[in-house]
C-alpha cells in the first residue's frame, strides 16, 4: 500500500480522525469491514469507490448519524459512542451534503444562521452580520430573505457551503474543522463542477479545516485532494497521494481511473 506524505500535513500532531476496526452492517451484511484510517490535522482526502462501497456511509459515520456496529472512533482524539445530536460537546465536524438539504420553510438567512441561533446567545445583528459574510465568501449576494424554493439548484448548493463556514459554539474549539463533501459534484456540467470544486477549495481555506471529499469526478478528485483512499470490499485498498494515484499501476486503481470492465472491481453478485 502507498502512503502519502502531504508536506502541509502535520505528521506529529494528534490525528483529527482515527478509525480502528469499524465493522457497519445493514441488514445484517458488512458494509464496513475491518476499515482503518489515521488522518492527520491539515489532510485533504478523496474516498474513491464503485457505487454502493460504502463512501457515504463512513462520512455519516464521521459526521456521527450513524453508529457503527463494533471498532473504535476518535474525532480529535475523543472516542466516540454516541450520535451526534446526543452530545453535549460535539467534535467540529461539517458535512455538505450531495443535496443542499436546506430546511424549505426557513428563509437562507435563517438555514446558513441555524445553529448559531440554536447554540449560542449572540445578538440578532451579530448573526445577521456573520451570516451575510459566510454568504459573501460564496458569492451570494441579497438572497439571504429568500427561500431555498426560490433559487436556483446551483444557488441551493452554494448556501450549503455558506452553512459549513459558519462554527456553532456547542462544536468542541477546535482550530482545525473536519469538512465532509459529499458528492458535490456528481450530475453537474463541467463549467459549474470548476465551480463547486473552487468553492470546496476555498470553503476548506476559509473553515482553515481539513477534508473529506467522496467523488467519482476526476477533476474533483484531482484538485480538491492531495491524498486518495479506494474504498472496496468494505475496507480502503488503496492509499497513497494524488500523484500516485495518477500514476499508479494497483489493478485497483487502473481499473477506476480507465472504466475498464477487466479488474478486481465486480458488480456485486447476490
Ligand atoms: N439506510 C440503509 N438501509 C439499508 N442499507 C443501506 C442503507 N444505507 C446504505 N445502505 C447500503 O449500504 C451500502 C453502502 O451504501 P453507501 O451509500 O455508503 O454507498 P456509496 O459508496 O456511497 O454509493 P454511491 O456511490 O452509489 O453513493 C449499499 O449496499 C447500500 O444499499
Amino acid at each position: 500500500m502507498e502512503h502519502s506524505k502531504s508536506i502541509k500535513t502535520q505528521d506529529n500532531a494528534e490525528p483529527i480522525v482515527e478509525i480502528e476496526n469499524l465493522l457497519v452492517e445493514w441488514d445484517s451484511k458488512p458494509v464496513l469491514n475491518k476499515f482503518n484510517l489515521v488522518m492527520k490535522p491539515g489532510e485533504k482526502i478523496a474516498i474513491i469507490g464503485p457505487s454502493g462501497c460504502g463512501k457515504s456511509t463512513t462520512l455519516r459515520v464521521l459526521a456521527g448519524l450513524l453508529l457503527p456496529t463494533s471498532g473504535n472512533l476518535k474525532l480529535f482524539g475523543s472516542t466516540q459512542s454516541y450520535l451526534r445530536l446526543d452530545q453535549t460537546n460535539p467534535p467540529d465536524v461539517r458535512l455538505v451534503f450531495q443535496n443542499p438539504a436546506l430546511l424549505g420553510s426557513l428563509t437562507v438567512e435563517e438555514n446558513v444562521g441555524f445553529l448559531l441561533r440554536k447554540n449560542q446567545s449572540m445578538s440578532e445583528s451579530k448573526i445577521k452580520e456573520i451570516v451575510i459574510s459566510c454568504l459573501q465568501e460564496v458569492g451570494l449576494y441579497n438572497v439571504s430573505n429568500k427561500l431555498p424554493s426560490q433559487l436556483s439548484g446551483g444557488m441551493q448548493k452554494r448556501v450549503s457551503f455558506a452553512r459549513a463556514l459558519v462554527k456553532g459554539s456547542s462544536l468542541q474549539s477546535s482550530s482545525m474543522p473536519l469538512l465532509l463533501f459529499d458528492e458535490p459534484t456528481s450530475g453537474l456540467d463541467p463549467i459549474a463542477c470548476t465551480r463547486i470544486e473552487d468553492l470546496i477549495i476555498k470553503t476548506t481555506n476559509v473553515a482553515k479545516g481539513c477534508s473529506i471529499v467522496v467523488s467519482h469526478v476526476m477533476s474533483t478528485i484531482e484538485r480538491s485532494a492531495e491524498r486518495v483512499l479506494m474504498l472496496y470490499g468494505g475496507k480502503i485498498q488503496w492509499d497513497g497521494t494524488i500523484k500516485e494515484f495518477k500514476e499508479s499501476d494497483n489493478s485497483f486503481i487502473k481499473q477506476f481511473r480507465t472504466g475498464s470492465l477487466q479488474g478486481p472491481i465486480q458488480p456485486e453478485i447476490i
